[in-house]
């Protein structure tokens, strides 16, 4: 059985839309985030220690909104920025801004302590240019950057998401965290429905081609 690892009940939602039934089941499991630059190294560091703590296969989901007239920040630190300044604030300090262009992205770090390839190169290509297309999905082994000399060489696979858009007034009532803010094509996530936001969303797209490599391992 698969261990989604996450303390946020809004991404089970959208997750188990591309599981199958029966297949996951949620770990509630406060992983230690890191600092970092992006999520890749972030999303690898949890997954060994979801996976230590668990003893079986997990599947973590780090996510977050890169604004790009701030440089792509709050990015990383999209949590921590909710909890303490909140939404509506990060929306007022980016209405002041000429580029209220943002991303979501989304990064799924899964581990089951058996062997992929370690391969050397970490898939964190610079989560701060909001406007970069996620690049191609990649393996974070040996060395992979996330210097924690205690995590081990537990090989970790990485799926990445993106989604551009642009900072608004908050509007909708759906979703959670940063959806109200956050428009692509017209809407807000939080006035898309699950299965709207997953067909286009960071999460629904990392998910996607994490779905197709399970199935096919
Ligand atoms: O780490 P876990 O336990 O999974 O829960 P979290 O909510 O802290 O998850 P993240 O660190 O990945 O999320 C960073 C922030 O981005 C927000 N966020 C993540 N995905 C989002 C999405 O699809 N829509 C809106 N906000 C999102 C989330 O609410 C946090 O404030």
């Amino acid at each position: 059985m698969l261990r989604y690892v996450t303390t946020n009940p809004g991404k089970v939602r959208e997750a188990e839309r591309y599981l199958p039934d029966g297949s996951v089941e949620r770990l509630d499991f406060d992983y230690t985030e890191i600092q970092a630059d992006g999520l890749g190294p972030i999303a690898a560091q949890g997954a060994r220690e979801a996976y230590r703590h668990a003893d079986a296969p997990v599947l973590v989901d780090d996510a977050g909104l890169f604004v790009e007239g701030l440089d792509g920040f709050p990015g990383p630190y999209s949590s921590y920025v909710e909890e303490t300044l909140g939404v509506e604030r990060v929306h007022e300090i980016a209405a002041d801004l000429d580029d209220r262009r943002a991303a979501f992205r989304c990064t799924l770090g899964y581990c089951d302590g058996d062997g992929f390839a370690a391969t050397p190169d970490p898939v964190d290509r610079g989560d701060r240019d909001a406007a970069a297309a996620a690049g191609p999905d990649g393996e974070a082994g040996c060395g992979d950057g996330d210097a924690d000399a205690d995590a081990g060489p537990l090989p970790v696979k990485l799926f990445e998401g993106y989604v551009p858009g642009r900072i608004v007034a908050p509007r909708g009532d759906g979703g959670f965290g940063y959806d109200p803010i956050f428009e692509h094509d017209g809407e807000t996530f939080a006035e898309m429905d699950t299965e709207r936001k997953n067909a286009v969303s960071h999460r629904g797209r990392a998910l996607e081609k994490f779905a197709e490599w399970f199935a096919d391992r």
